[in-house]
């Protein structure tokens, strides 16, 4: 965590001491209480993420840490004792800072680093976890932290950056994938995907040009990443493609600022993966001539050309990008199920924000929670292979370039605590109560906030 917090350090410098931005929610020292909400709320998952540095300091598998072996180890064991299966995710946004000062996903080198962590990891825990996510959210990783300098590390290469980092990330996904179905699935028998930030772009209008924008802006957000390893031709999307490489002519390139695979890489990435982790949290309409802005020119977003609506009526959270939108998940899934020929999915991330004066009344979470359900039931009822739900978040956490000021969880945080208390909201009683009754009630109201455990669990 340590680029991130650098970063916010001066951004927040003025009202928080760096220590304690950089604790968050402090599971490291607080998870026996967090496997005890776990259990509260009734879970038989919970989707976490390992630190890179925290199990191999410098990045590099030379070295492991022996005290955050021994961390990871009384977490996972803590989960298990309770019935609570881990679903565990190697890469959450936090690459060591030797890796980065050496270029990071753009160095050609970054597909070995990643192997070889990812071995030490599944050598250590694979004994006992058996869902393995390779890493969250490549969009963020590489759009937003080395094209829109929105995260970490912050690199303004809006020409290239993200088509950069795209291939090797997910070169580094599949030769993680095969570290483990050589050499560990065999004894280990788990499985292993990647989670992939899906939001739901519809056309604007039934206009074969609205279709086409839509399926641009799909393409560019996510096709990107999944189509490398989820589609039957491998490679980068086509339509994208062949736009990016038309325009980097254009625009004086001595070759398209979208690297290539090769036959052999195609084949190499096609298929590696058991299942498809979607996080998915809103939507929007997209067109291709109305509700255009400007764009960095070159850029992914100036390449797509695109418009982007967002209806006003829809409910929105304490963060810029996240509203309601309806039925979307059943919209984002039904189409990958069509698409990719009917993958095996986890929704690895869903949930809504509220702002940190809002109290633990919070019914525009249970709202959101509420019709999202609702659409996962319409999702299975289409026949989608859909295993398993993860709401974001059991607690407030840091929460990136926002810091504390966005807050996720059916827990509360009290950052001001040195011992982080937390406090259920009452989205946590709603949403235990739909775990317990598998029905989702709309006019259920918990008559208590008092939390406690179901014992038969
Ligand atoms: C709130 C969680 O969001 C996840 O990341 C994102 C970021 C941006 C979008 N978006 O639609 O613009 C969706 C998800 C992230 O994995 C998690 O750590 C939280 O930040």
């Amino acid at each position: 965590m340590n680029i991130m917090c650098s970063i916010l350090w001066t951004k927040f410098k003025d009202t928080k001491s760096n220590l304690t931005l950089c604790n968050s929610a402090d599971t490291y020292n607080n998870y026996k209480r967090d496997v005890e909400m776990m259990r509260e709320l009734g879970l038989d998952a919970y989707r976490f993420s390992l630190s890179w540095s925290r199990i191999l300091p410098n990045g590099l598998a030379n070295k492991v840490s022996d005290a955050g072996v021994e961390f990871y180890n009384n977490y996972i064991d803590e989960m298990i004792k309770y019935g609570i299966t881990p679903m565990v995710t190697l890469y959450h946004w936090d690459l060591p800072q030797k890796l980065q000062d050496l270029g990071g996903f753009v160095n050609p080198m970054f597909p070995e680093w990643f192997e070889d962590y990812a071995r030490v990891v599944f050598e250590k825990f694979g004994d006992r976890v058996k869902h393995w996510i390779t890493f969250n959210e490549p969009r963020e990783i590489c759009f937003e932290g080395y094209g829109s300098a929105t995260k970490a590390p912050i690199l303004n290469a809006t020409d290239v950056g993200a088509y950069y980092c795209a291939k090797n990330l997910v070169m580094g996904h599949a030769r993680a994938y095969y570290a483990y179905v050589n050499d560990f699935k065999p004894s280990q028998e788990g499985v292993c995907g990647i989670t992939i930030s899906v939001n739901w772009f519809g056309p604007l209008t039934d206009s074969e040009e609205d279709q086409l924008a839509a399926e641009m802006k799909r393409q560019a957000e996510w096709g990107l990443y999944a189509e490398p390893i989820f589609s039957e031709e491998g490679g980068f999307p086509k339509e994208l493609a062949e736009v990016v490489a038309k325009k980097s002519a254009e625009q004086g390139y001595p070759r398209s600022r979208m690297p290539e695979f090769s036959d052999e890489e195609k084949d190499f990435v096609k298929g590696t993966a058991d299942f498809f982790g979607v996080n998915h949290y809103t939507g929007g309409f997209v067109s291709a001539s109305e509700y255009k802005t400007n764009h960095i020119v070159p850029s992914v977003y100036d390449d797509i050309d695109v418009g982007s609506y967002t209806p006003p009526e829809w409910p929105k959270s304490a963060s810029s990008w996240l509203y309601l939108s309806p039925n979307s998940i059943y919209n984002a899934l039904t189409h990958l199920h069509k698409k990719y020929n009917g993958p095996v999915f986890y929704i690895t991330e869903n949930g809504w924000s509220s702002s940190p004066e809002a109290d633990i009344l919070d019914d525009d979470r249970i709202r959101y929670y509420r019709a999202a359900l609702n659409s996962v039931l319409d999702t299975l009822e289409a026949g989608v292979d859909l295993r398993g739900y993860m709401a974001w978040s059991l607690m407030d956490n840091f929460e990136w370039m926002e810091g504390y000021t966005e807050r996720f969880g059916l827990y509360r945080v009290n950052f001001s605590d040195p011992g982080r208390e937390r406090t259920p909201r009452k989205s946590a009683f709603v949403y235990k109560q739909i775990i317990k009754s598998r029905v989702i009630d709309e006019e259920y109201e918990p008559d208590t906030l008092d939390m406690t455990i179901d014992e038969g669990k």
